[in-house]
């Protein structure tokens, strides 16, 4: 199979490459670029000298593969995507532009007039809860990567109307988040031995989770995000109400049961850390707990760049493509 990646000098694109370079069915790929065309990968991406031979990046109109990966900036894809469409091929955004059924809602936290969305089978890219969909897709819209973490956290108690509606999610991101173009907020000094809270009532990944939680049930999202002074990955707690009294036992049960053919969840016990997922496509869930207010707080995590991008890109790609869907990512995290 042939793939293409625009966008390929970024960091989710760096990221699909370094995972598609493992994946038995990829033939051939294609790296586009509008700044580095003509120059060989390994000036972009030093960490993949040798690993691909000879490749070198062209410019983005020139892709001409089975599968594209949209590793580009929400309004960018907009302008890319449907043309790749119109000439037959299949479509990974990673940005969040074609995520919103609602586009009144992706207007209004995006400030980009969207277009419309396209005459294609649309998904959005979560395979733990809609692969079906995926399945038939012609363009599937890869999910941001807080709501990975936040989605896959809340969805088993909103399915089984076990909450109150509103739902809080406190969530401490890396820094990779932001991409590969320095800022004043990603600064080293800016960042190093600090926490900040950004967007802390409007980031646009609130909408984004709860138009998908609520496919599953009713709910209320609150979310706050945190920059924290590490490079990968996002630790997710999510403070809930009990509509009744139960046990942890059947709360654990019922995860369990939820994700029980899930290779990338794993659900247990103990509080997760960052290192137990880093550079894998895990998302894993524990440490729950309950206080005399019925207030259940639960805790995922997830490597933004993977589960939270292009490791669930290239799971959406298998699932599109009819293959092993943990082909290419038979990762073992990276602990410490
Ligand atoms: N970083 C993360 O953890 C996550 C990122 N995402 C989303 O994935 C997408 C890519 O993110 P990331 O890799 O971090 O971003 P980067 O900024 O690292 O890379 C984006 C790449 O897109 C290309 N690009 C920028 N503007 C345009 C344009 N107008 N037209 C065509 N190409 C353009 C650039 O390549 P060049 O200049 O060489 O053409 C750039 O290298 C974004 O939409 C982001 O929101 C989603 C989940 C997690
Ligand atoms: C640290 C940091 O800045 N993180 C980014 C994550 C966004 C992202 O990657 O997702 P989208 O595709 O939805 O833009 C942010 O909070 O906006």
């Amino acid at each position: 199979m042939r793939v293409a990646i625009i966008g390929a000098t970024g960091y989710t694109g760096g990221e699909l490459l370094r995972l598609l370079a493992k994946h038995e069915k990829i033939e051939d790929i294609e790296i586009a670029s509008r700044t580095y065309k003509g120059e060989p990968l390994f000036k972009v991406h030093p960490h993949l000298r040798e690993i691909y031979k000879d490749l070198t990046f062209i410019s983005p109109d020139e892709v001409d593969s089975d599968l594209v990966f949209t590793a580009t900036p929400h309004g960018a894809s907009l302008k890319i995507v449907p043309s790749l469409l119109e000439r037959g091929m299949k479509v990974i955004d990673l940005s969040g532009d074609y995520r919103f059924e609602n586009l009144e809602v992706y207007e209004k936290y995006y400030k980009v007039k969207h277009p419309g969305l396209p005459e294609a089978n649309i998904a959005y890219g979560l395979p733990e809860l809609f692969r079906k969909e995926i399945k038939k897709a012609d363009l599937v819209a890869n999910p941001g990567c807080f709501p990975t973490g936040s989605i896959l956290l809340l969805a088993p108690l909103v399915k089984h109307n076990l909450i109150e509606e509103r739902v809080i999610i406190d969530a401490k991101t890396g820094v990779s988040g932001a991409g590969a173009n320095p800022s004043e907020v990603t600064h080293f000094p800016n960042v190093n031995e600090d926490i900040k809270p950004y967007k802390v009532v409007d980031h646009r990944h609130k909408p984004e989770i709860e138009e998908k939680l609520n496919k599953l049930g009713k709910v209320r999202v609150s979310f706050t995000p945190h920059l924290a002074p590490i490079t990968r990955g996002i630790l997710t707690t999510a403070h809930t109400f009990l509509k009744e009294n139960l046990e942890l036992e059947e709360i654990l049960k019922l995860y369990r049961e939820f994700y029980k053919d899930e290779s990338f969840i794993r659900v247990y016990e103990e509080i997760p850390k960052l290192s137990y997922v880093r550079g894998s496509n895990y998302c894993d869930i524990g440490g729950f707990a309950i206080d005399d207010n019925l207030r259940l707080v639960l805790f995922s995590v997830i490597d933004n760049l993977v589960k939270g991008a292009s490791g669930q890109a290239i799971q959406n790609m298998n699932i599109m493509m009819g293959f092993d869907e943990k082909e290419g990512l038979n990762i073992i995290p990276l602990n410490p």
